[in-house]
């Protein structure tokens, strides 16, 4: 990547302000372009490449430094000097000769070998996948470190996926069917999409294919009462409503006012009328106890550390910590005992996150069966099978990007006994 005077220093200053992990990368970035609008096209993809490649490869790029703590300025060299070929002379008046002599000193080093920098990842989210090889690890953390594809979801109220495939083909897009979902359309080289005419009449919405997967094996069916316990903007509540043929009750409960406001549009475009966005204090709330016993199906897409998204996300590794993921696992196991209560004799419940850890996914589901006798783990195999998903992963659904290349979801199905 070669980068300019101008890209250079303002990377170092988003970067500066991306490092203090305080608020989500992108957030920073979106913030930072709306504060200096006089940046073109072409120098805002470069800071936003430079800043997010330096937050995937930051455990090589401090290995790299090393015993130098580095700031943003230091990354960024190391970066250009080591990742994109940049030669010391390149860097001409912008570095001093300590900095020239110890950028060449660096240059010479060879790729760190510990497991944190081969896999992109810092020891405590190691020390967390204890369950996997050394192998397994580091070909997940090199997943990680990939920019995601862009997957698309069919609204079947609307639209049929070999009609959506054959139109965004005829106008050029490289456009596959992905391979699990039966809703799923992959895109080639992340073009925007969301002023193409197919998302603006619903026919499409964006979800990674994992995101799919998770609301499938929850099964709704036309004329059912279901429950979308942690709706957000509505991802899955929207493929749920399309599962119901827009029949039933849906209702997609969140504590954040501004997520559902933000299900509103997309609710729009989707032709759904069968949703009822409904805001709770916590869950507890009197509007949950209401329904209690009485929904065939309730999707708990829980609160998590977000691990699973690294690919979107890089920052999150440093923005969660063992506190952070400790304080998530009290809201989820409350979470998912509440929702719990919901649920008819006989109806499902699933248990969802995007995390990749085993204390936030299976750690979670042990626990409640412990503590709910009246549920039992059905194996998600026999849920993958009834809805024709050609994929075989045991009793639990653990996607894995290096293996599934969707986002790292987790999903248990419990059913409670009649
Ligand atoms: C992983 S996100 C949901 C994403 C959404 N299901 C989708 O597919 O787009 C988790 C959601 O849980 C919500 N949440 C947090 N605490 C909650 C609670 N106590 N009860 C219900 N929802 C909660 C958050 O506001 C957030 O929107």
């Amino acid at each position: 990547m070669k980068i300019n005077p101008l890209q250079f220093q303002q990377t170092v200053r988003v970067l500066e302000k991306m490092l203090r992990f305080e608020s989500p990368a992108d957030a920073v970035l979106s913030g930072w372009f709306r504060e200096h609008r006089e940046l073109g096209a072409s120098d805002r993809h470069v800071i936003a490449e430079a800043s997010f490649t330096i937050l995937r490869r930051l455990e090589t790029l401090r290995a790299w430094c090393a015993p130098k703590k580095p700031n943003a300025r230091h990354l960024l060299l190391v970066a250009m000097a080591k990742l994109w070929g940049t030669n010391i002379k390149e860097f001409g008046e912008a570095v001093n000769e300590d900095e020239k002599t110890w950028l060449a000193a660096v240059k010479g080093k060879a790729q760190p070998d510990s497991l944190e920098a081969r896999a992109e990842l810092p020891a405590w989210i190691i020390e967390r996948l204890a369950d996997q090889s050394e192998e397994a690890v580091i070909a997940l953390g090199r997943a990680l470190m990939q920019p995601a594809p862009l997957d698309l979801r069919v609204n079947t109220l609307k639209a049929r996926r070999a009609q959506v495939l054959d139109l965004l083909r005829d106008e050029g897009f490289e456009a596959e069917a992905t391979p699990y979902s039966p809703l799923g359309v992959r895109l080639a080289g992340k073009p925007s999409i969301n002023r193409h005419e197919l998302f603006l009449r619903g026919e499409i919405e964006v979800q990674d294919e994992g995101s799919q997967l998770l609301g499938l094996i929850t099964g709704a069916r036309r004329g059912e009462m279901v429950v979308d316990f942690c709706a957000g903007a509505g991802g899955k509540t929207l493929l749920l409503g399309a599962q119901m043929n827009s029949t039933g009750r849906l209702y997609a409960f969140d504590v954040s006012e501004k997520r559902l406001a933000n299900l509103k549009p997309r609710l729009a475009r989707s032709g759904l009328s069968n949703v009822h966005p409904t805001l709770i204090a916590h869950e507890n709330d009197v509007k949950v106890k209401r329904l209690a016993g009485k929904a065939q199906r309730v999707l708990v897409d829980a609160p998590c550390s977000g691990l699973g998204t690294l690919r979107r996300n890089p920052d999150l590794k440093y923005r969660q910590s063992p506190e952070s993921i400790a304080e998530l696992n009290v809201k989820q196991a409350s979470i998912l005992a509440s929702a719990a209560r919901l649920v008819a004799p006989g109806g499902r419940l699933v248990y969802a996150t995007c995390s990749l850890l085993p204390q936030e996914n299976m750690g979670i589901v042990e626990a409640f069966l412990a503590a709910h006798p009246d549920f039992e783990l059905t194996p998600v195999d026999s849920v993958l099978a009834e809805q024709k998903i050609p994929l075989a992963v045991g009793d639990v659904l653990q996607l894995n990007p290096a293996v599934h290349q969707t986002d790292g979801f987790f999903a248990a199905v419990l059913t409670r006994k009649q």
